[in-house]
């Protein structure tokens, strides 16, 4: 008998925000694709609500914490205006992510090791409205061990730097750096995520990790959403995903 081994589908909705963002519309509304994505298997809704505002919009998460019946992961930089909001929100999950106004995109992980007390303060402060807090990091060790001093009980692996390489010998050296990292946050007895950059030829990989729980992906199936429809994307991915850990752990 094999057995199934448990991987879990975040899927962030940010990007659908950001076309309506572009005209200034009201289309496309990321709370539809929200509820699109977890009928077609999303096992929770990542939203990054930006201190720009760019894409996610306080409406958005205030109306999809209302509607959505999976788990959301709300991503956020560490302000004091952004965590009296996140604790009234009470977000199964925050995430707390770096965020600076130029960047195109979240460039590298959250300095934890630079800044443990403050972040060990926010993480009192979410954990005590029960929000579940994860933070996210780059797989170094400084900063996975200094994520599990600060009482979090997870961490989310930057998977950017992965996914920008263009070699394969690139490709394997990050990838042994992510897998390092997961074996070295479950020792610490963290849960551990991985997300940023991920796509349909690159996320399989990363899939069949040992001991990795969920995976957040946003960009690559708001792209394929285009042509195939959300439903379908989030459905291809879950598949994707579920059947390379199927496969490492058979
Ligand atoms: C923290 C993270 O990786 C995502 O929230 C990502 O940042 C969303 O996309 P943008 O970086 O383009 O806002
Ligand atoms: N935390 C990473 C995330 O939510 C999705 O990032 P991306 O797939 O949009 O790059």
């Amino acid at each position: 008998m094999t057995t199934r081994t448990r991987i879990l589908l975040g899927v962030n909705i940010d990007h659908v925000a950001t076309l309506r963002q572009a005209r200034g519309t009201r289309y496309p509304d990321p709370v539809k694709a929200a509820l699109d994505a977890e009928q077609a298997g999303a096992d929770g809704i990542t939203v990054h609500l930006r201190e720009d505002r760019r894409h996610i919009q306080e409406r958005d998460v205030l109306l999809l914490k209302q509607v959505m019946q999976t788990r959301m992961n709300f991503e956020m930089g560490v302000t004091d205006t952004m965590l009296e909001f996140a604790e009234r929100l009470r977000a199964e999950h925050v995430c707390l992510v770096p965020e600076t106004r130029q960047e195109l995109t979240t460039e590298g992980g959250l300095d934890v090791a630079g800044q443990e007390a403050r972040i060990r303060d926010a993480v009192e402060r979410l954990s005590a409205v029960g929000s579940e807090v994860s933070l996210f990091i780059d797989a170094d060790p400084a900063q996975i061990q200094a994520s599990a001093r600060t009482g979090a009980p997870a961490i989310e692996l930057h998977t950017g730097r992965y996914a920008d390489t263009h070699t394969a010998e690139e490709a394997a050296l990050e990838l042994q750096r992510i897998t390092e990292g997961v074996a070295l946050g479950l020792s610490l007895g963290l849960i551990v995520n991985a997300g940023h950059g991920l796509h349909y030829h690159n996320v399989e990989p990363v899939a069949a990790i040992p001991g990795i729980n969920e995976l957040n992906i946003g960009h690559a199936l708001v792209a394929h959403a285009l042509f195939v429809g959300f439903p379908a994307a989030v459905a291809e991915m879950k598949a994707l995903i579920v059947a390379a850990a199927d496969r490492a752990h058979r």
